[in-house]
């Protein structure tokens, strides 16, 4: 059984701005999924649905088999939300806002699970702190803190690294994947593919509405991952040379580098023959590399479809 279950999900907000038409989603237990796209693509309404925090206008969401609506309690006791803006009481101190949150969820009383939590987060030196007293990414790590709170099964992290600095980016994506080895199913958004393509099991890109595709991460990048062949040429060239029209060539850099499409899954690339031809046109070769498609590539491609086809 997948942990969140999310079918035909519609959300129409009384602008009648329809931001989710019909989002289908299987997140599995203990995955990290990241949901990449665009501002204003609806991740955050998705989430927001997921959390409770919005009423879906259509189509149905399960959290570990609870329907979010009809079964709202249990749902949402094994859902915590990292929001993506920092709103904290400034004047209260660490370890009470955290375990306020726990109190929230009608949870007893755990201050060892508390300490575990602020341990974990390098919050425990801080504990006595005031929120006003931290820096911006302890901040962020105080909002963590506080929706684990609860010992959620699934977190939802809604744009985690949006703003922060590499460091702390890197400190946020070594949590996430500590978070992992506990078995915490993790769905994060955000707009930074480098952040998809470091730490996700699956990507999903959403767009105006719609999840465009949901796929491993390594089968999304190899299935897509057109690679190209560029050889650096001892002296520019004007044209393609004739004898190597029937392959798949550009002139780039001002002639100096011709350029070869091809599928690297392919049984046949075509570029022994290539090669072949080349000498044969008389041409000196300085230097050859290669160069696979990154995901933004890949997330730039799909997005121009979706925008061509509509
Ligand atoms: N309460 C609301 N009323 C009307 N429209 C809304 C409301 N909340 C969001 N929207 C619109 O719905 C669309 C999706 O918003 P959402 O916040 O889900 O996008 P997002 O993908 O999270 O974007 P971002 O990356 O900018 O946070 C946007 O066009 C937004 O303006």
């Amino acid at each position: 059984m997948a942990m969140v279950e999310i079918r035909g999900l519609r959300k129409t907000y009384d602008s009648g701005f329809e931001a989710l038409k019909g989002a289908d989603l299987q997140i599995e237990e203990g995955e990290i999924l990241a949901l990449l796209g665009p501002n204003g693509a609806g991740k955050t309404t998705l989430i927001s649905a997921v959390c409770g925090i919005t009423m879906p206008s259509g189509g149905s969401i399960r959290v570990g088999g609870h329907d979010v609506v009809r079964d709202w309690r249990a749902a949402r006791d094994l859902v915590g939300l990292v929001p993506q803006e920092i709103s904290l009481e400034p004047f209260e101190k660490v370890a009470n806002t955290v375990r306020f949150s726990r109190g929230l969820f009608g949870k007893g009383r755990d201050d060892a699970m508390i300490e575990r939590i602020l341990r974990r987060l390098s919050l425990w030196d801080k504990r006595d702190s005031p929120i006003r007293a931290l820096s911006g990414g302890m901040k962020r790590r105080v909002l963590i803190a506080k929706a684990l709170s609860h010992e959620p099964r699934v977190l939802f992290l809604d744009e985690p690294t949006a703003g922060v600095d590499v460091e702390l980016r890197r400190d946020m994506w070594d949590i996430v994947r500590d978070l992992k080895r506990d078995g915490v199913t993790i769905i994060l958004t955000t707009h930074y593919i480098e952040e998809a393509e470091a730490i996700a099991d699956r990507i999903g890109v959403i767009d105006k509405g719609r999840i465009l595709l949901v796929e491993g991460k390594d089968n999304l990048m190899r299935r897509m991952g057109r690679k190209e062949l560029r050889i650096e040429l001892a002296a520019p060239l004007e044209a393609i040379p004739e004898a190597l029209h029937g392959h798949d060539l550009t002139l780039e850099e001002g002639g100096n580098v011709l350029v070869y499409g091809y599928d690297s899954t392919a049984e046949r690339t075509g570029i022994g023959r290539l090669m072949a031809a080349v000498a044969g046109a008389g041409l000196v070769v300085r230097d050859v590399a290669t160069r696979q498609d990154s995901l933004e590539d890949i997330f730039v491609g799909l997005v121009a479809r979706q925008e061509d086809a509509a």
